[in-house]
């Protein structure tokens, strides 16, 4: 039976414009090459230049025409001239907190063929995935600003938790490290110094615990955590933290594999009412952008979580060992990688290992 995916595809900004088109190229290279399998791509131009002209990052209405899309492929929302919480607010995050999308999944590993920075670190010590809250926490938007300019001037961003996120979050967390092989879980926290909700944090990681008895868990703040993963990565595999805690660190796990520029992520709703969401972790790169040079890598692991979540578990398969092999080979590498690989060069290099030609024009 011939299934046809209908995927949103939103470049966004900056390299987000040159990954986004690379991962609809590797997804068609796919579907090329595999009966039964097809996507429909619908684009979007929301993002800074949708701002210049509209005075707004995406239509007001724009979550309607996402709506009945069975999934969502990103790029980026940051521009140079456009303040960065007007782009990320205008955007990304309308996008996941209107959608739900509570579930930010963020793995890494070392890939093959990658010089990892740390020097006690092989492969096999780095496999860990990091589940981020995705709704609420440091993000939840609350708070203000007042008397501008004059010397009483106060804000306030307030870090707004409730039991009902966090339950949810901890629960998924717990399941996913029950259905790795490890079945470890550490959830990150700060209940030292912040004495209210990341205190409700802990206790209700203790309650949802007692839901997966084989799961082995335990406990890290967040500082500690940083030089766990720095100096005992191995202790490590599944990893739960807060919205700003796990922002942070997933740029350093991502940075301990090799490159900000392969990491993969999933904005998940893991109850299905809504089109999840699957971007590479970085953003728009301002110093490489508009010059081919943006490692695709990111996109094309996120287009094999895209993939898994809508169960094509061996197109994903598939796709994941079409990058594998391309990393494995330093000729293919971009230059944050060390290399000097364009990305139309990595892109094409990917559907070939497929069996595929790139079908559609990369920019160079
Ligand atoms: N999900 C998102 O939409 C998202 C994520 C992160 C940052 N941003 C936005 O992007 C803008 C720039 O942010 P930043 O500079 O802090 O982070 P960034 O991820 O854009 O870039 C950080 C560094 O990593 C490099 N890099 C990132 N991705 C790369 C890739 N695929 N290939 C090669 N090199 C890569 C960049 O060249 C840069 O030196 C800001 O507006 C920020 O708000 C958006
Ligand atoms: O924190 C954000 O939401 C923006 C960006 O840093 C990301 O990781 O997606
Ligand atoms: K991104
Ligand atoms: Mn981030």
């Amino acid at each position: 039976m011939s299934k046809i995916y209908r995927i949103a595809c939103i470049p966004g900004d900056g390299i987000g414009k040159e990954v986004v088109p690379a991962g609809q190229a590797v997804l068609q290279a796919l579907a090329a090459t595999q009966p039964g399998l097809g996507f429909k791509f619908t684009s979007y131009g929301w993002g800074g230049d949708w701002y210049r002209a509209h005075g707004e990052m995406m239509p007001a209405d724009g979550l309607d025409a996402l709506r009945g899309q069975d999934a969502i492929l990103f790029g980026s929302a940051g521009d140079p001239h456009i303040p960065d919480h007007v782009t990320l607010w205008g955007l990304r995050l309308k996008i996941c907190q209107g959608f739900d999308q509570y579930a930010n999944v963020r793995p890494t590993r070392i890939l093959p063929g990658i010089d990892a920075p740390l020097k006690r670190c092989g492969p096999q010590d780095l496999d860990w995935v990091i589940v981020r809250e995705n709704s609420e926490g440091e993000y939840a938007g609350v708070g203000g600003r007042v008397h501008q300019g004059h010397p009483l001037e106060a804000a306030t961003d307030v870090s707004m938790m409730t039991r009902a996120g966090v339950e949810r979050i901890m629960r998924f967390a717990f399941k996913l490290a029950q259905a790795r092989p490890r079945k470890q879980l550490t959830v990150i926290t700060k209940s030292n110094a912040q004495r209210h909700a990341m205190v409700m944090w802990d206790e209700i990681a203790l309650q949802v615990s007692r839901e997966f008895p084989d799961v082995k868990w335990d406990k890290e703040l967040v500082d500690a955590a940083t030089a766990r993963m720095v100096n005992r990565p191995a202790t490590l595999d599944t990893i739960v933290a807060t919205n700003l805690h796990a922002d942070i660190l997933s740029d350093l796990a991502a940075a301990l594999a090799g490159s900000l520029g392969i990491a993969p992520t999933g904005n998940i709703d893991p109850e299905r009412r809504y089109p999840s969401m699957f971007e590479p972790i970085h953003g728009s790169a301002f110093d490489i952008m508009g010059q081919g040079l943006a490692n695709p890598v990111g996109t094309f692991w996120s287009c094999v979580m895209l993939l898994e979540h809508l169960g094509e578990l061996g197109a994903a398969e598939r796709l994941m060992h079409a990058i594998e092999q391309v990393t494995a080979d330093p000729a293919l590498h971009t230059r944050d990688l060390g290399g000097r690989a364009t990305t139309a060069q990595v892109t094409q290099a990917v559907c070939e290992r497929l069996g595929a030609a790139a079908r559609q024009p990369v920019a160079a």
